[in-house]
């Protein structure tokens, strides 16, 4: 009787012990397959374009993924962190960011109150970095101060952010030119903003250089660009932001 309760009780121990192996090895099967779709789509698209998610599905499918699937959406947020590490650690970026030097783009003078603007001397995709917003970084503070001291009550060449760790800075590029590059008008402050035709996003870097990390905002391509358009960022800022609608602002909204 008691060896007989025994019995079963070891045969039920090792039922469920089957079953958690079994859980257990799918996980991990699971697991693998992310990593190895992951590794694929870092390798076959890094610094090119974005997958799209018809990409990924068609990635998994190969892979004859039917179980367990993560996310796409996951796969493609694990594709966009991997890709600003690269970015980060890129030596023809970081390289490009100390000379001033990006291909592809050109300063235009438009004439009027717009003035110049940047414009595009050859395509670029989607995902592709154009220049960065150089100037010097100052703490928000200071950069609110120069704000408050402009005549023309507009945002002019600051452009504030926060860092991962949650500090407040500001880039200045409203004290012009920058001290390390004397005889560049740079890129990143000729922009001109639009809110429904802007072609690139501004996004927050660490850059690895070689004397240590850099905060930097990298404008990239929010769509495919083609030569002759001009390049147009959203400030994020509407006529309200500034001294009302007193001021003639009308293409802040455009
Ligand atoms: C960061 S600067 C851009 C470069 C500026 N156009 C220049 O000639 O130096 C911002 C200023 O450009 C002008 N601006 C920007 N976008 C504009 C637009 N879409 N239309 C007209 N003026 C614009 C405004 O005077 C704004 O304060």
């Amino acid at each position: 009787m008691v060896l007989s309760r025994r019995l079963k009780a070891v045969s039920r121990f090792l039922r469920i012990h089957r079953q958690l192996v079994g859980v257990v090895s799918r996980r991990l099967k699971a697991v693998s397959r992310f990593l190895r779709i992951h590794r694929w789509l870092v390798r076959a698209h890094i610094g090119r374009h974005q997958p799209t998610l018809d990409k990924v599905r068609l990635v998994i499918s190969k892979e004859k993924w039917h179980a367990n699937l993560p996310d796409l959406k996951d796969i493609l947020q694990a594709w966009i962190s991997e890709q600003k590490t690269s970015i980060e650690k890129d030596g023809k970026i970081i390289k490009a960011v100390s000379e001033q030097k990006w291909k592809g783009l050109q300063i235009q003078d438009f004439g009027g109150d717009k003035g110049k603007g940047v414009v595009a001397t050859m395509p670029f995709t989607k995902g592709d970095v154009l220049c960065d917003y150089h100037g010097r970084i100052i703490p928000a503070s200071e950069g609110k101060k120069l704000l408050s001291e402009q005549q023309s009550g507009e945002m002019g060449y600051l452009f504030f952010f926060k860092t991962r760790g949650g500090a407040s800075l500001c880039i200045d590029a409203q004290t012009f030119p920058c001290e390390c590059h004397p005889l560049k008008d740079t890129f990143g402050r000729r922009m001109n903003h639009s809110k429904k035709k802007f072609n690139v996003k501004p996004v927050h870097f660490q850059l690895k250089f070689p004397d240590g990390c850099r905060d930097t905002i990298l404008f990239l391509a929010s769509k495919d660009i083609q030569c002759n358009d001009e390049i147009l960022w959203d400030y994020g800022v509407n006529k309200t932001s500034f001294r009302g609608e007193g001021l003639d602002l009308d293409w802040l909204d455009e």
